[in-house]
């Protein structure tokens, strides 16, 4: 992550010299990543390359790499020509996760991939973070793929060797989602297997979410009997519902958020559509279901072009629980959580915000974050020495 971010400014320039569309010479019949174009694979032919990247010359290394930071995140000196429209963005952001899986997954670059993670967030003052984990399995160059108890290893053992040389940190927790593209029965399977690692694994996995775009994929109203198979059991699963990414007021997807709060979610991604629903803004409220912002995110997949005149801005005046998120910050060409911060600060929070409402939002991520009521509270004893720190070395 901090790789792509930190390099990209750097070989920008040099970038546009390379050719668009090659066919990938591991597989002319597709185009690669690597080789400087998107494929239709759904796996992605990353791994290929990885088969033959050490014998590969230095050139093609270096080709390699910038190819890589063209085509993995979404930066670009000329967003309104690069991306005229939602769908333009959106089209782009989907084949650029598909590219990744068949990067992050391989098993050895995953280990490390979590590690290096880690490391930029707490370089950006992160002591704890919630991750939305999806479907794809890690591999080895073999062909041999791993189970998903092997990457929930993966993540505990990475993160409390992180813990171990980091002690301020705090630790990970996970939400298993799904793309809303797949059937009912596709998700009422991930819904068994996130029951499962959750009771396998209670320390690590928070509970479920249904990511990727709403305005294309399924409604929760639509997932509703995949859904309601933890009551129909009787066991517990925290939902963590993407609900409102949208600006089509009036539609199904819009009214994902309603749904999101009668399945009893626990915080609402993005929200976007909230303030279009009174009951649902107020439901949300008074029972404490934060929503997830995340202003670049918003600004990049263009439901807003100017923040001041973001639906958060009244959720803000109105003392509405929100979280700061940074949703896909490497795609996005940022890193950390504090350029999401600023745009709050700056943009939604507008003249009236002030350091309370600094106070107010890290405190929020505590607040509201899938911990027991205990670790909130030596979170918020540990958040609160360094936020007096922080206050008394800058007064
Ligand atoms: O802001 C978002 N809204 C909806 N889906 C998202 C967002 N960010 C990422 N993903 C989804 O997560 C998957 C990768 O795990 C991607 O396929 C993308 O659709």
């Amino acid at each position: 992550m901090t790789l792509i971010s930190e390099f990209y400014g750097q070989f920008y320039g040099f970038m546009e010299l390379w050719p668009v569309r090659r066919k990938c010479k591991h597989d002319p019949d597709l185009f690669c990543y690597i080789c400087g174009c998107f494929t239709t694979s759904k796996q992605g032919l990353l791994y290929k390359h990885f088969q033959n990247y050490q014998t590969e010359n230095r050139l093609i290394k270096q080709i390699t790499f910038l190819s890589l930071m063209r085509n993995l995140t979404l930066f670009t000196e000329d967003p309104e020509t690069s991306y005229p429209t939602q769908d333009a963005a959106w089209d782009r952001f989907e084949k650029i996760f598909m590219a990744l899986s068949g990067l992050i997954t391989y098993a050895p670059v995953f280990k490390d991939y979590v590690y290096q993670g880690l490391k930029e967030l707490y370089k950006d003052n992160i002591m704890y973070l919630e991750l939305r984990v999806g479907q794809s399995k890690a591999y080895e160059l073999d062909g041999t793929t791993h189970d998903r108890a092997w990457s929930l290893e993966v993540y505990r053992n990475i993160t409390e060797q992180f813990r171990s040389n980091h002690p301020d940190f705090i630790g990970s927790r996970l939400i298993f989602s799904v793309h809303r593209s797949l059937g009912v029965s596709q998700v009422k399977q991930a819904v068994q297997e996130a029951i499962e690692m959750q009771r396998k694994y209670p320390d690590i996995v928070a509970g479920f979410d249904l990511v990727g775009r709403e305005d294309t994929g399924g409604s929760i109203w639509y997932f509703r009997d995949a859904l309601s198979l933890p009551s129909e059991i009787k066991t517990q699963l925290s939902f963590f519902f993407h609900a409102g990414e949208t600006d089509l007021d009036g539609t199904d997807v819009d009214r994902n958020v309603l749904d999101a709060l009668l399945f009893n979610t626990s915080r609402i991604g993005h929200g976007f559509a909230l303030v279009h629903h009174p009951l649902a803004k107020q439901l949300s409220k008074t029972r404490g279901v934060a929503v997830e912002l995340c202003p670049i995110s918003n600004q990049v997949l263009k439901l807003v072009s100017d923040l001041r005149n973001h639906p958060a801005a009244v959720l803000m005046s109105d003392g509405h629980p929100i979280v700061v998120s940074s949703d896909d910050p490497t795609l996005f060409g940022t890193t950390g959580l504090s350029y999401d911060f600023y745009q709050v600060f700056v943009g939604i929070g507008g003249l009236s915000a002030n350091l309370g409402t600094l106070k107010e939002l890290a405190m929020n991520s505590i607040r509201y974050s899938s911990l027991s009521p205990q670790l909130q509270d030596e979170a918020l004893t540990v958040w609160k020495e360094k936020w007096n720190k922080f206050v008394a070395d800058n007064s």
